[in-house]
């Protein structure tokens, strides 16, 4: 049942887990664990109902999200890879979290990655081949909106079509597409061409898998909370309901115990203060945190689970000292780099002119077809550096990527304003694999405070060197012949980068962010002196509490993040219903 105001939450109902944030993790976790009508399961969302909103089901139409009351508007610190820059932080705040917000590529990330989690965490249960069926609970993929015959796009004797969010392949062709296959035989050793990046082996360029149910948005919400799933008396969602902190309810066998959740109407915007009540609920058996990496550190933090350091000098009691608690924030770094091309059919003309957006939205509505069925990414293709200077390698194997390249039809930045006129290719690159680590500090006590945001964007040399490596990459594909006669000439921040300082000058200038924080609460082995869970996301050292979000994720994965995080949690609640004997 979902609900929007506290005061209609039944006054008598207990519940035997709390779950805090419907993003990727706690949708499934909320799915999963309620499908047992036995089990009673309350669901906490700081955001409202991802029904009816526009932006977030239209694929074409997410950046239209960010800085409205489904973002929670954060800013990072002065970025000195960035030149001393703050950046814009995105994070979905709505049922669905930022599966709701975010831009629906669909990627399962290597094999390698996959077993390397099993060997940081030492549970196999993580490996790539034990993971695979919860890769397919997790998938359906569908035709696409054009439903175009997709032989050679992708291998689905990989894929399931029974699983809960809809997949799909782009269904709107771009002026462009038969480049990018000539592109990965013209330069085939570098960027072959890889018919299913999602077979645990990434490298070359292939056709993108989306979150996308043929024409409309497919996220935790409309997948994993769809109205079936809402109509389960034994499952209350309740919205605009911000977590302000857990509450110690004891001890069990010498470990503190976090069984209650303390949370208040969230009618402010972050940084405001809420004059709201403070309301009290507690979990029979577990609380599971599924804040994401910014929300999850955060919450411990106020919550007395930290590093004592920090938290003394916000006077707030520690409960647990634990420093792993907000270290280690990493994100994937990111950079536009923009062409003129030689096209008339590219998504400018509709982003630079709000008549003909409003005539493609009325398409959309009218047949489900047209330029907006997809997001803005066309193809994706994922390499490696040639060498690498600075010895370690932060990939999980030969086979896995250090960066991504995205093409997009159209101008696509958050760091160049878009001109009043024109027609553009984006090639975007994004580090996959960076060696620099930030952090989630407290800024606060205040709740409603966004904490200190420090990704530490290409905070090392090793970093740059990857994103250069990545820009000059890209170069060599636009001057490749199978771009002659559509690529003209690269936009004025790109084409003045002509030296190695001045690369340099434009990366510090121009990055962003892919928007993909993790790794604030990773998991490490059981009994290790370091991280913040056990391999099953129960908290260390404390009793009750458990994490299923992308903060407990030991090593940032090099792909998008979003399908990582739903088999986190379909395994998170199959190990939960393990512990608890539920069927
Ligand atoms: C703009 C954007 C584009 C992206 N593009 C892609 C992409 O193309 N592909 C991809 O794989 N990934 C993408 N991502 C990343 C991906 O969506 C996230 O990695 C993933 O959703 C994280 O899952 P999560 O469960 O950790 O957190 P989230 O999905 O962010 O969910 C956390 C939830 O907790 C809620 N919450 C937080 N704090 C509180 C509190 N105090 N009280 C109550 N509720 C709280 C939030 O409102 C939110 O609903 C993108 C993200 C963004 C923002």
């Amino acid at each position: 049942t979902l609900y929007e105001r506290a005061d209609q939450l039944p006054a008598s109902t207990s519940y035997d887990f709390i779950i805090v944030g419907a993003g990727a993790g706690g949708t499934v976790l909320a799915n999963r664990l309620s499908d047992n009508p036995g089990t009673t399961v309350l669901l906490l969302e700081a955001g409202p109902s991802n029904l009816g909103v526009t932006d977030a089901i239209i694929p074409m139409l997410p950046q239209g999200l960010a800085v409205t009351t489904y973002d929670w508007n954060y800013t990072t610190t002065p970025q000195s890879g960035f030149a001393g820059r703050s950046i814009e932080y995105p994070r979905g705040r709505l049922l669905g979290g930022s599966t709701s917000t975010n831009t629906m590529a669909y990627t399962r990330a290597s094999s390698e990655e996959w077993d390397r989690y099993a060997k940081l965490t030492g549970d196999s249960g993580w490996s790539w081949k034990n993971m695979q069926k919860y890769m397919l609970m997790n998938e359906k993929f569908v035709p696409s909106a054009d439903g175009h015959n997709r032989t050679n796009q992708y291998n689905p004797a990989l894929h399931s079509t029974t699983g809960m969010v809809s997949i799909s392949l782009p269904g709107y062709p771009h002026p462009f597409d038969s480049r990018i296959i000539e592109t990965t035989k013209e330069l085939s050793k570098d960027w072959p061409f890889n018919l299913d990046m999602n077979s645990g082996s990434m490298l070359g360029i292939g056709w993108p898998q989306q979150s996308i149910d043929a024409f409309a948005r497919s996220s935790g919400a409309t997948a994993y909370l769809a109205p079936q799933y809402l109509a389960r008396k034994n499952l209350h969602v309740l919205t605009n309901a911000h977590v302000t902190r857990l509450i110690q309810t004891g001890t069990d066998s010498g470990k503190p115990a976090f069984r209650s959740v303390e949370y208040t109407t969230a009618d402010v915007p972050t940084g405001g203060t809420s004059t709201g009540p403070r309301i009290t609920v507690s979990a029979k058996k577990e609380v599971i945190l599924a804040a994401g990496a910014i929300g999850t550190a955060q919450i411990l933090k106020l919550s007395g689970i930290g590093p004592q350091k920090e938290l003394s000098a916000l006077g707030i009691k520690t409960i647990l000292n634990n420093p792993s608690v907000g270290a280690n924030l990493t994100d994937h770094p990111l950079l536009s780099n923009i062409f003129y091309v030689n096209s008339n059919d590219t998504f400018d003309t509709f982003t630079m002119n709000g008549t003909l957006i409003a005539e493609d939205i009325a398409v959309w509505n009218a047949t489900h077809q047209g330029p907006l069925v997809d997001s803005p990414l066309a193809h994706l293709g994922w390499a490696r550096v040639p060498s690498n200077p600075y010895g370690a390698d932060t990939t999980a194997g030969p086979t896995t990527p250090h960066y991504e390249i995205l093409f997009s039809n159209g101008f696509l930045s958050s760091t160049t304003p878009l001109p009043s006129s024109g027609h553009f290719m984006t090639i975007v690159t994004a580090i996959t694999s960076p060696a620099a680590r930030g952090s989630v500090t407290l800024k606060s006590t205040n709740p409603f405070d966004q904490p200190n945001i420090d990704p530490n964007m290409l905070g090392t040399d090793y970093d740059m060197y990857l994103m250069e490596s990545a820009v000059t990459a890209i170069l060599k594909i636009a001057a490749a012949n199978a771009w002659k006669g559509y690529i003209i000439k690269p936009f004025e921040d790109l084409a003045a980068a002509t030296t190695p300082a001045k690369l340099k000058a434009y990366i510090q200038a121009k990055s962003a962010t892919i928007f993909h924080p993790a790794c604030t609460a990773a998991m490490s082995p059981k009994g290790a002196s370091w991280g913040v869970t056990d391999p099953d996301g129960v908290v260390k050292n404390i009793s009750g509490l458990r994490i299923i979000d992308a903060s407990i994720l030991p090593v940032i994965p090099s792909a998008h993040p979003q399908a990582v995080i739903y088999f986190l949690g379909e395994r998170g609640a199959a190990l939960v219903k393990q512990q608890y004997g539920i069927n």
